[in-house]
This record gives C-alpha cells, sequence and structure tokens, in this order.
C-alpha cells in the first residue's frame, strides 16, 4: 500500500454545536497532532484532553479531546485522529486553518476518508454505499435499510455468487487446458444445472418490484387531474402545510411541486402537478407534459376528480386512472357523493381504492392518508433477504444473467466460449462489490458523498 498524502476535514455537520469532530487520516496524522499540542504522549484508541495551539504565534484554539487510531486499526485503515472540539463558528475555523497551514496535509475531497476505507479493504462499495444511504436516511425504514447493507448483506450475497462461479470456471479452465488428464466428463455440462440455478436466484432477487430503490429514493405518489380540481389544495392537506399555491384561477400549478414525509417510519414523496385538459397555452402545455411524465414515474396516483362535477370527467382524466392509482373525489363538501358510484359508472377501470375527501372540511383526508401509508409500506416493506438498492446493482446483475444465458447456449458448442460467458458473469458480480477492477466507477460513486466521510 503505497502512503497517501494526509487529509483532513471537518467531519460532523455544519452549523454551531456542543461538539464538533475534526478527523485526519494518512501517515502524517499523528505528527500533525503533535505539532497543534505539542505533546507526544497520546495513546492509540485513548482519548486525552488536551490544548490545542497555533504553532505559528502559540494562540489558544481550543480544549479539545484527541482520539488517535493506529493503521490498520481505523476507519480508513491508515492513522487516523479525531479531534473533539467544540462546535463553535470560531474554534471550528481557527482549528481548520491552522491544519491548512500544515504543508504536510491536505483538506479531504468528498467521500475521501470511505474511499481509503475501501481502498484499503476496510469495506467493499456496496458497504461503502450503505454508509452513505446511512448519513442521508431520513426515515427508519431507511436507516434500517442503510444499516443492513452496510454490514455486509449484499456483499455476503454476491460474493457467495461469485465465488460459485469462479470454482467453475476453475473446472472449466482445467478442462479446457489439460483436455487429456483425468478430469471428470463433460464439465461445461455439469456446470449447466448450477448455472441455471443461479440465474433463477439472480431473477428472483431482481423481481423485488424496486422496492429498495423506492425505499431509498422515495416512494412517489402524484397528485393528477384536471385544473381546478383540488389537487394543490388535496397536497397542503396531506401534509398539513401550505406548500402548493391554491388559486381559483384554472392552470395555477405549471411545474411539478414536491413534499417529503414519513409515512409509518417509510420515505413517501407527494407531486402536485399541473391540471390536464385539452386545449392549453404554452407554457400550460410543457406542464402538462411534466405531469403526464412524473405519472408515468409514479408508484401510485391520486387521480382527483370534483365530486360536484360527477359524472362529468374528461377522457384526458380517465385514461389516467390504472391499477396503480386511487380515485379522490374531491370538494366533497360541494357535493355528497358515493364512492361506489365510480365502479357503476365505470366497471371497466380498476383503481386501488376510490374515496371522498374535502380540503375544506378534512372530512376523508386522514382516511386517504391512512390507506396511503398501507399501500406504500406494502410495496417498500422489505423482508430478511437482501435487497439492491441501486440502479448500479440492477445493471450489473442483468448483464450477469444475459452471460449465463450465453452460457446455456454454448456449452455444448464451445468450451473456450463458455468459460468466457461464466469469466464476465463473474467480473459483473465483482463490478458491484468493487472485487475487480472499477477504477472508472469510484468517482462517480464517492463524488455523492459530503465532504468529511
Ligand atoms: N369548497 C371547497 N373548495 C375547494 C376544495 N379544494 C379546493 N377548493 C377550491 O378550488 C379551487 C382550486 O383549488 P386548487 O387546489 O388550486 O386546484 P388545482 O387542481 O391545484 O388547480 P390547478 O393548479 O389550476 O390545476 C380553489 O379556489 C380552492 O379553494 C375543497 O375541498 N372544498
Amino acid at each position: 500500500m503505497t502512503a497517501q498524502k494526509t487529509i483532513y476535514a471537518l467531519s460532523s455537520g455544519a452549523g454551531t454545536a456542543g461538539v464538533a469532530v475534526i478527523r485526519l487520516s494518512g501517515p502524517d496524522s499523528f505528527e500533525a497532532l503533535t505539532t497543534l499540542t505539542g505533546r507526544h504522549d497520546f495513546e492509540p484508541r485513548v482519548a486525552t484532553l488536551c490544548k490545542l495551539k497555533d504553532p505559528d504565534d502559540r494562540s489558544h484554539l481550543d480544549h479539545a479531546l484527541a482520539l488517535p487510531f493506529k493503521e490498520p486499526y481505523s476507519f480508513t485503515g491508515e492513522d487516523v485522529v479525531e479531534l473533539h472540539i467544540h462546535g463553535g463558528r470560531a474554534v471550528t475555523e481557527g482549528v481548520l486553518s491552522t491544519l491548512h497551514k500544515n504543508k504536510s496535509l491536505r483538506m479531504a475531497e468528498p467521500g475521501e476518508f470511505t474511499r481509503r476505507a475501501f481502498e484499503n479493504g476496510k469495506m467493499d462499495l456496496t458497504e461503502a454505499e450503505g454508509l452513505n444511504d446511512l448519513i442521508h436516511a431520513q426515515t427508519a425504514a431507511q436507516r434500517q435499510l442503510a444499516l443492513r447493507q452496510m454490514d455486509g448483506a449484499l456483499r455476503h450475497l454476491y460474493e457467495g455468487w461469485r465465488r460459485d462461479l469462479v470454482s467453475l470456471l476453475a473446472h472449466l479452465e482445467a478442462d479446457i487446458d489439460f483436455p487429456d488428464e483425468d478430469l471428470p466428463e463433460g464439465v461445461a455440462e455439469a456446470a449447466r444445472p448450477k448455472i441455471r440455478t443461479l440465474c433463477s436466484d439472480l431473477k428472483g432477487h431482481l423481481d423485488d418490484n424496486n422496492k429498495g430503490q423506492a425505499l431509498r429514493n422515495g416512494f412517489t405518489i402524484v397528485i393528477l387531474g384536471a385544473p381546478n380540481a383540488g389537487k394543490s389544495s388535496l397536497m397542503n392537506a396531506l401534509a398539513q402545510s401550505d406548500v402548493a399555491i391554491v388559486s381559483d384561477e384554472a392552470g395555477t400549478t405549471r411545474d411539478a411541486i414536491e413534499v417529503n414525509l414519513d409515512l409509518g417510519g417509510y420515505p413517501v414523496r407527494f407531486i402536485d402537478t399541473a391540471g390536464i385538459r385539452e386545449n392549453a397555452g404554452k407554457v400550460e402545455s410543457e406542464g402538462i407534459k411534466r405531469a403526464l411524465n412524473k405519472a408515468e414515474q409514479a408508484h401510485l396516483k391520486l387521480i382527483t376528480i370534483r365530486a360536484d362535477e360527477w359524472p362529468d370527467v374528461s377522457r384526458e382524466t380517465l385514461e389516467l386512472i390504472d391499477d396503480r392509482s386511487f380515485v379522490v373525489f374531491s370538494q366533497s363538501d360541494k357535493a355528497d357523493l358515493d364512492p361506489a358510484m365510480f365502479h357503476v359508472k365505470h366497471p371497466s377501470l380498476r383503481p386501488v381504492e376510490v374515496t371522498t375527501t374535502s380540503s375544506v372540511t378534512q372530512q376523508g383526508i386522514s382516511d386517504l392518508l391512512e390507506k396511503v401509508e398501507r399501500y406504500s409500506v406494502a410495496q417498500m416493506e422489505i423482508n430478511e433477504a437482501p435487497i439492491l438498492t441501486r440502479m448500479r446493482h440492477r445493471t450489473a446483475l442483468e448483464e450477469c444473467i444475459s452471460h449465463l444465458e450465453r452460457f446455456d447456449q454454448s456449452a455444448t458448442l464451445d468450451a473456450v466460449l463458455a468459460a468466457e460467458d461464466v469469466r464476465m458473469a463473474a467480473r459483473c458480480l465483482g463490478s458491484i462489490t468493487g472485487l475487480i477492477d472499477v477504477e472508472e466507477l469510484l468517482d462517480v460513486i464517492f463524488s455523492d458523498f459530503c465532504i468529511g466521510k
């Protein structure tokens, strides 16, 4: 391992706090601590109360706790020093600018501490991604998902599969290199059932309704309907705050407006959209295009229909109703309408729920919220099985499957080609955990982190 330059950064959040943590990592960390304190008597993994001083003018910077870690027993695998200082602006800026003057140090880039931990074998890529998710988790379910990934749930699964493939590959290659040796007959043929089982395990793992991604990014619920249907009012009522502009002027909402809620520990994002109608002006048409686009990507659609206009519903609105939608009869204070009327009039349409609400009297709002929560939690609920959380994982697994399926076709024809397919499939799995060369991926993955992580 070639020693890298020592890096430092504020690792706790910005803003005033009782305590802030500045972290250093690299071969000059301990030396930098001595420069700041004038002391050499620090012990690894023991917190020591000390005075931090600017070495140039000996001015006092803070009373701090210094906590050193000797490599390789640290987060990054390098020598690490944590300085637990007082979390005010003048203190953090004073310590950071003093470190800045030390020529053997440089400020860390976003995600650089975790990147070094990965490069020093402290974690694989899925665990690093789990750590980033944990830092950004907004709800209890997101926290649990992130912790499982950080604890190696995906690594164990993918590494197990990859090891199986590497072992099959070893047999196939032995068969190719030493055809006359005393090896079992039909190595490729013998591998076929194992490859098929693996293929079906991979497909089962992928067939998860994208719940890991929904849980990580938020379950999106788009509110749709004609202009003035009461969409913005409904969103405000659900969010219990005035996030969207409400007006009796049709076409008020032009661009999508979002609000994130925590429903029973699960992340849900409501999106208010422009009213959908024919013959809209240029700007409104752009809003409608965006609304339809959001509708396509949504996990759930709330289709608002004014109770007082029933049974007048535009064709554009009816076309949005499918088995991923709730029909919401809005403005129920203006007309008393039985939800069952919807099925009587449109028996061929199969929305999940039909409810009535009033954003003025609040009738039906908590009932709708409960139904939305039940539906979205059911879509995101995770069991004990490891769950993939990123498009990157999905793409690599799909590619892996396509190599395994090709193996099935080439195994009897050409042993060399068959072995190549197994090798490529193993590479795909290795690219998820970072076991194979993924240099080009690293900048993308770690730039997603913040400084100090
Ligand atoms: N009485 C009553 N009026 C409502 C209710 N919901 C909305 N309104 C009124 O209906 C009008 C339109 O409401 P919005 O929430 O802006 O409707 P929208 O569907 O977002 O409208 P666009 O942005 O134009 O598509 C406003 O004057 C609201 O005050 C309701 O439940 N009861």
